[in-house]
């Protein structure tokens, strides 16, 4: 039996623009089951961005709803869907404390929402099990754990970003070109990471991105939009058989 974890119904997102009102999104309907790992590609300007931002409530809808692991969500603050979501951003900078070390931020991330465990005592009893989780990411993050984030290169700190947004196993991760500012390199290790930690955790992912090759190789669906709307979603041996070429159309 499956569950669904992320639905999205008839939804809509409407703005006014000037003197006009602007449609975003429309007609969105969606469903993930626990532990689908959907890619999501599309054009500059489609509207990826804008339906992660409706699902995490940082854009009201103006139409339909939207489920995350059976709770109405799309009525509730982002702080509150904070709860269900991790979200990891383009921008190395963005899910880190610069100032902290590695190995606070992690704590940080694994007592979210309780007393903080930072006291130097807390966080030595932690130590091991930080490098353990940390000795799965590229680029030596192992080593780097009483170094400040703002030390870190790029790779190391999506790489940590990632780590945190999946200590406490959210109902849906949302990966928003996760890699794009990395090189092909340690895009791919991060990659790997990422699917690594996807399948362990049986989490639910939606993975925005740019690369095809990610967009193939990653995730058992793939969902193409386009102009607000979502024109295709691909899954098992459908996904599977898809080539590039068979991408590149919706990019003509
Ligand atoms: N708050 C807003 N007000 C008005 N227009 C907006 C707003 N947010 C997004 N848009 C517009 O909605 C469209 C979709 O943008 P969105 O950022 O979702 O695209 P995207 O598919 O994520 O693109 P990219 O691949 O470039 O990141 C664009 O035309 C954008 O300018």
């Amino acid at each position: 039996m499956t569950n669904t974890q992320l639905e999205l119904k008839d939804v809509a997102v409407n703005v006014v623009a000037g003197h006009e009102v602007k449609t975003l999104l429309s007609n969105i309907n969606l469903k993930l089951d626990q532990g689908d790992f959907a890619t999501v590609i599309g054009t500059n300007g489609a509207g990826k961005s804008t339906m992660f931002n409706a699902i995490a409530g940082d854009l009201e809808i103006t139409h339909g709803t939207i489920h995350i692991a059976g709770q109405r969500v799309d009525r509730e603050s982002p702080e509150k869907r904070a709860r269900l979501i991790a979200r990891v951003f383009q921008d190395p900078k963005m899910g880190t404390a610069p100032r902290m070390t590695v190995a606070e931020n992690l704590a940080l991330a694994s007592h979210r929402g309780e007393r903080l465990g930072l006291k130097s005592r807390a966080l030595r009893a932690q130590m091991a099990r930080f490098k353990a989780i940390t000795a799965l990411a590229p680029n030596g993050l192992d080593e780097a754990l009483n170094k400040p984030t703002e030390e870190l290169s790029g790779g190391q700190r999506q790489a940590l970003s990632l780590l945190m947004a999946t200590m406490r196993n959210p109902e849906l991760l949302m990966l928003d070109e996760h890699t794009a500012a990395l090189d092909p390199h340690t895009s791919q290790a991060v990659m790997e990471l990422t699917q690594r930690i996807v399948a362990e955790n049986h989490l639910t992912c939606l993975m925005v991105t740019h690369q095809m090759d990610d967009a193939l190789n990653y995730g058992n669906r793939l969902i193409v939009v386009d102009a607000g709307h979502i024109v295709a979603d691909y899954s098992g041996d459908e996904k599977q058989q898809l080539s590039r070429a068979d991408l590149l159309q919706y990019f003509a």
